[in-house]
């Protein structure tokens, strides 16, 4: 067993949480939001800026978020930079102690926000050293543990953290889709206005939600398209009982082929429909199997908000923000399916289009929320999609 405390410049008095591995890794650090300790598996994100962002994208169920930027918390937080109502992150390790919040936008610190959130957090934590290791043996399982007494059971902790069965094979969107169809038309934030709604809307797109982000339904309304979104378990008779003009498939948490076992017998007779479909991450996985593809996990995935995409069919590169432990292979995918797009870090897969129909997916999110905003024609080419085909038909 190997054990990192805290910097040297914090007394072992204030040790009021640890980060235990499945492999019996120990960080000991200080404790913020609740009480308690929380399991899932541990993954880092590289954006430096976002933090609010990250932690209410509910891809992150099931994953305790590890940020390498070391000062998080420094603007606070605000109730404007949520992008799903409650937090499906199981935890977050940060390098330093959170320090009082300096934006005008900042509603409430950090460390308040996560308790009220039932976050579990631990600071002082050396993350680079975590994110080697995860860089060199995979993505581990991981408890964090927070108590004001700093007694901790560590051998128990590890053994929750061993017998956690891990995200493959884990089906999380119906822990995090809406219950019932509600409608949306919210747009985009400005500095000048905050948040703006459609006032005319030029098509209606059905939204399947494994875990919507927030700024994905914004983007949408913002090119125009009045969004009715259904719950990840809704029928193809359900969907089609919105008279959709396009159909978007949303990001979301856990394995896709889990996911897949309800969600693709619908996504192959939406295929059918000739509907333009336009499918984001976990909805692009989905994509990806509906057309026979098959998905597989990825040693540490990518999480941040400057990744290289080119799109293949322009030579363009987009820098992105990416948040998959998922990926499609290329060579699972048939004839009439091309790839559009493709990491620069590693030559995944990032994108993809149907040759005769209007279906399109990417791996990258165009919404950003937080990272650049470079993909957001992606949105403008579904309207465009579905516009020609409501034109056509
Ligand atoms: N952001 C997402 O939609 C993530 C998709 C999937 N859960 C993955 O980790 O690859």
């Amino acid at each position: 067993m190997t054990d990192s405390t805290r910097s040297p410049d914090h007394s072992s008095s204030d040790i009021t949480a640890v980060l235990v591995l499945a492999d019996g890794t120990v960080f000991r650090g200080r404790g913020f939001g609740v009480e308690g300790d929380t399991v899932g598996e541990v993954c880092f994100n590289t954006s430096m800026t976002g933090y609010q962002e990250i932690l209410t994208d509910p891809s992150y169920a099931g994953q305790i978020i590890n940020f390498t930027f070391p000062h998080v918390g420094n603007v606070g937080t605000n109730d404007e930079d949520m992008e799903t109502k409650k937090p499906a992150a199981r935890g977050l390790v940060i390098r330093e102690d959170i320090t009082l919040p300096a934006n005008y936008r900042a509603a409430e610190h950090l460390e308040a926000w996560t308790a009220k959130q039932g976050l579990i957090g631990i600071s002082g934590i050396d993350t680079r050293r975590l994110t080697r290791i995860i860089r060199e043996r995979g993505a581990p399982t991981g408890v964090i543990a927070h108590a004001k007494d700093g007694k901790f059971d560590i051998e128990k902790l590890m053994l929750k953290a061993k017998q956690w069965p891990g995200l493959k094979g884990m089906d999380l969107a119906k822990e995090v889709t809406c219950l019932e169809a509600y409608s949306w038309t919210g747009t985009r934030w400005t500095i000048e206005e905050g948040y703006g709604d459609l006032k005319s809307p030029k098509a209606h797109v059905v939204a399947v939600d494994y875990g919507a982000k927030h700024n994905i339904l914004r983007c949408l309304a913002e090119t125009g398209a009045r969004v009715t979104v259904v719950p990840a378990t809704a029928t193809f008779d359900e969907i089609m009982e919105h008279q959709p003009d396009g159909i978007f498939l949303s990001n979301g948490p856990g394995d896709p082929a889990a996911t897949g076992e309800y969600a693709l017998p619908v996504i192959k007779k939406l295929i059918d429909t000739g509907l333009p479909i336009f499918g984001i991450c976990l909805g692009h996985q989905l994509l990806a199997l509906a057309f026979g593809g098959t998905t597989y996990k990825m040693a540490q995935g990518h999480r941040g908000a400057n990744h290289p995409v080119q799109d293949l069919r322009t030579k363009k590169v987009e820098i992105t923000s990416m948040n998959h432990g998922f990926s499609v292979d290329a060579a699972s995918l048939p004839a009439d399916v091309m790839v559009s797009h493709i990491s620069l870090f590693d030559k995944t897969v990032c994108g993809l289009a149907h040759k005769t129909k209007p279906i399109f997916s990417v791996q990258q999110h165009p919404e950003a929320s937080p990272g650049p905003q470079d993909s957001f024609y992606l949105f403008e080419e579904f309207m465009a999609l579905i516009l020609n085909h409501k034109k056509a038909a």
